[in-house]
């Protein structure tokens, strides 16, 4: 009999995943492009764990994994997102059949998941999106998996396996639950991802705060973290926080995190949801500001010769340092709620758009464990859309309304006085002002109208007329 699943590629993510799968008791067929990543993979990690070894085999050409799988096949992709995942579902192609399952497990951009379901489809092979999140650990113990595709083939061959090995929250239930069609599964990852990067850059501001305008040395800042990852700032995210700055660098004895430069990578998913939001017209600053945060980090070398050209900052003064760490945690808590509120309000208005009738409460419980932004903070999320009202936005809701009243004037006088001082806080002027735009009833976008009717004939909305008509004032005499 053959594998119950196949795994095609043997990176860090596609070696976790394998294991996990096997101590799950699925038995499970693994490929990789180069075979020595494969043989590496059986004598480090399978060998000496021999429950594991009963249900792993290693293949070395396309034919024999494929002829190792039980049929339907169920291959799932850990490959490198993008092109890689056509050309390596290309050359499986000869191999499959009729009604095969094809499982791409990878950050990809949801609209190539969408145009990649229809032309496999075509060749009688279904194709599913997966959204996978918890790094090389989450994978090996237990992800949040967002799955989207056909959903009669994710319940018949699927639903089994994929909540097997996700993770679980304390009451038992999974972090794995069909999203909907399309690609639903990755462009809720991808957003995921979004809000991550959002969680990450709140987090490092607050460091930076801490640091540049406190004074804080890395074990001070550490015990801070960790005190708020004892109370509702409590996530994944704050707690490597902490024991990052606690950290020694073996070559030096010093803390790793002073030796680290202070240029941030990406991969593209945050961009990707920051393109998104522009394409819908959804006001999603936090998240683009997080990614602008990480290339303006990127260009080093320039920031360095500004720096020279404009030395001059203010300098801080703070009198009551356990008062500003008060009004600091009081920040970063808006901060994120905002954030997440701009990430469901984008969810939403794609739900929307795509016809994919997301269900936003349960996708937040599907982050409460296995993912990088897995915190106890997302059940209070579930609980605002449970609420048995229309959520519009979460900053309405009575879950957390109250909440950000509260905070925002500690939030005002941080972000106040790290401005004064000229620290680049972007997310959490970003948050801060999406609050006051977002509850403002007049804003100053007529004057932006008049100026497009003036130059372009654009027209306007008048407030004393009906919405659906639009006027053109002849704002000056044109020879
Ligand atoms: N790392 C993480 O924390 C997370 C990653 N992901 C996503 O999971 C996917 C895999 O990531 P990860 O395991 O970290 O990546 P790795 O870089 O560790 O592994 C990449 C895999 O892709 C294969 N590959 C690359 N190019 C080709 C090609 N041209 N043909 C065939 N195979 C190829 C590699 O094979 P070879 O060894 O032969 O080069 C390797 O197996 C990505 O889409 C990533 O975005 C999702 C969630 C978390
Ligand atoms: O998907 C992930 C976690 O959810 C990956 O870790 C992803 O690579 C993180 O994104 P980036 O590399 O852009 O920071």
């Amino acid at each position: 009999m053959g594998s119950y699943v196949g795994v095609f590629g043997m990176g860090v993510m596609g070696q976790s995943l394998a294991l996990n799968i096997a101590s799950k008791g699925y038995s499970v067929s693994v490929f990789n492009r180069h075979g020595e990543a494969t043989k590496k993979f059986m004598e480090n990690r399978v060998q000496g764990h021999e429950d594991r070894m009963k249900l792993v085999s290693d293949s070395y050409d396309l034919k024999s994994f494929c002829d190792s799988l039980e049929t339907p096949r169920k291959i799932i992709l850990m490959v490198k997102a993008g092109p890689v995942v056509d050309a390596v579902t290309d050359e499986l192609l000869p191999y499959l059949e009729s009604g095969d399952i094809v499982i791409d497990a990878g950050n990809s951009y949801y609209k190539d998941t969408k145009r990649r379901m229809d032309y496999y489809a075509e060749k009688g092979i279904n194709f599913f999106g997966m959204g996978v999140s918890g790094g090389e650990k989450g994978a090996l113990v237990g992800p949040s998996i967002m799955p989207s595709g056909d959903k009669n083939l994710y319940d018949t061959y699927l639903a089994k396996l994929l909540t097997d090995i996700s993770a679980h929250t304390a009451d038992g239930s999974p972090c794995c639950d069909y999203i909907g069609p399309e690609g639903s599964g990755q462009y809720v990852k991808m957003v995921h991802n979004g809000i991550e990067y959002g969680d990450i850059q709140n987090i490092d501001e607050a460091y930076w705060i801490m640091k540049q305008l406190l004074g804080m040395s890395n074990a001070e800042m550490a015990d801070v973290f960790e005190s708020w990852n004892n109370g509702r700032l409590n996530s994944f995210l704050v707690e490597i926080t902490y024991k990052i700055l606690r950290e020694k660098d073996p070559e030096t004895g010093d803390d790793l995190i002073d030796h680290i430069l202070d240029e941030a990578a990406q991969k593209g998913t945050g961009m990707w949801t920051a393109i998104d939001g522009l394409e819908m017209h959804m006001p999603i600053p936090t998240m683009a500001e997080a990614v602008f945060a990480r290339n303006l980090s990127a260009i080093k070398g320039q920031r360095v010769e500004a720096s020279k050209v404009f030395s001059e900052k203010p300098a801080a003064h703070i009198e009551d340092k356990q008062a500003f760490l008060a009004d600091l945690e009081q920040a970063v808590y808006a901060n994120k709620i905002i954030a997440y509120a701009q990430g469901f309000q984008l969810l939403s208005a794609a739900s929307d758009e795509h016809n994919w009738d997301l269900k936003l409460g349960d996708i937040a419980l599907l982050w409460r464990e296995g993912c990088i932004i897995r915190a106890g903070f997302l059940d209070r999320i579930k609980s605002a859309y449970s609420e048995g009202k229309k959520v519009v936005n979460l900053i309405l809701t009575d879950e957390f309304r109250e909440e950000i009243r509260a905070a925002i004037p500690a939030y005002r006088r941080v972000v106040a006085k790290a401005i004064e001082c000229g620290l680049y806080i972007p997310t959490m002027v970003a948050s801060l002002q999406y609050f006051d735009g977002y509850t403002s009833e007049k804003l100053e976008a007529n004057m932006c109208q008049a100026q497009r009717d003036w130059f372009g004939a654009h027209t306007f909305h008048r407030d004393d007329r009906p919405h659906d008509e639009s006027f053109h004032h002849t704002w000056e005499k044109l020879d």
